[in-house]
């Protein structure tokens, strides 16, 4: 019998996915926030979750050790989605990549023409094009998280990273000075299991795109 594998991170992924597999008949048997399993059934033999840290949810799909998976924008811009369908945006997870600074720290003085700033991120590539497309030079710092820190202790000037509340960036004493784009998390497709688990995956699909909030 065939079946389809779901690639997930936990947290808020996760918790915003249940709905939507709710929607299409699938109820997970154990949680991933109280179990340490990796594998993770479902009510649907034929429907299993594996749960993977949100970066790697793009490669378990692109190579196929995962038919479906659901990853963020900011995720799959940094992956490249090589490999990946992507074919509806779940409209969940949703926050904003931004570019932050220390309360006071001159931002326009620092990118004038012929200026060159450091700038702290876990999202190079994102990064990458965004200060091209304004002509600008910057030094990259590649970090894997807690970015909030980087202008406080010297490390960078500005920061590129995900904002929902602000309430991070508060607590830093950090400023958003530029609006970078909307993030929200898509559903992806390993492009082989699209075609040779179509009548698996399409009323998953379906059932997913009838449950998307606006
Ligand atoms: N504060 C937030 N509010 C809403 N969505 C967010 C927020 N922060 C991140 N996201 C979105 O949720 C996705 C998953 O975030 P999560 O915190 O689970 O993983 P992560 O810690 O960023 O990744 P990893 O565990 O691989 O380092 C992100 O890729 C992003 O698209
Ligand atoms: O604007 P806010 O609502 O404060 O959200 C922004 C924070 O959320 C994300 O971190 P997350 O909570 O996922 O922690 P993590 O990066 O350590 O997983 C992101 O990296 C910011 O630090």
């Amino acid at each position: 019998m065939s079946s389809i594998t779901l690639a997930l991170s936990k947290g808020r992924i996760f918790e915003e996915t249940l709905p939507l597999l709710a929607a299409a008949g699938i109820v997970p048997t154990d949680n991933p926030e109280s179990s340490r399993k990796l594998i993770i059934g479902t009510n649907r033999p034929d429907v299993r979750l594996v749960i993977v840290r949100a970066t790697d949810t793009p490669t378990y799909v692109q190579y196929g050790a995962a038919d479906l998976g659901i990853a963020g924008k900011d995720v799959l811009i940094e992956h490249g989605g090589a490999g990946l369908y992507q074919p509806l945006d779940l409209n969940i997870a949703r926050c904003r990549l931004c570019v932050a600074v220390q309360k006071g720290f001159d931002y326009e003085a620092a990118i004038r023409p012929g200026g060159r700033i450091r700038v702290a991120t876990k999202y190079i590539n994102a990064a990458k094009a965004h200060f091209a497309g304004k002509g600008m030079h910057v030094d990259l710092i590649k970090l894997y998280g807690s970015m909030e820190l980087a202008p406080l202790v010297g490390l960078a000037d500005a920061i590129v990273d995900l904002v929902s509340t602000g309430g991070t960036l508060r607590a830093n004493n950090l400023e958003e000075v530029e609006d970078i784009m909307p993030i929200s998390s898509r559903l992806i497709v390993n492009q082989a299991s699209l075609k040779l688990k179509r009548e698996l995956i399409q009323p998953m699909l379906d059932a997913f795109a009838g449950a998307v909030k606006p």
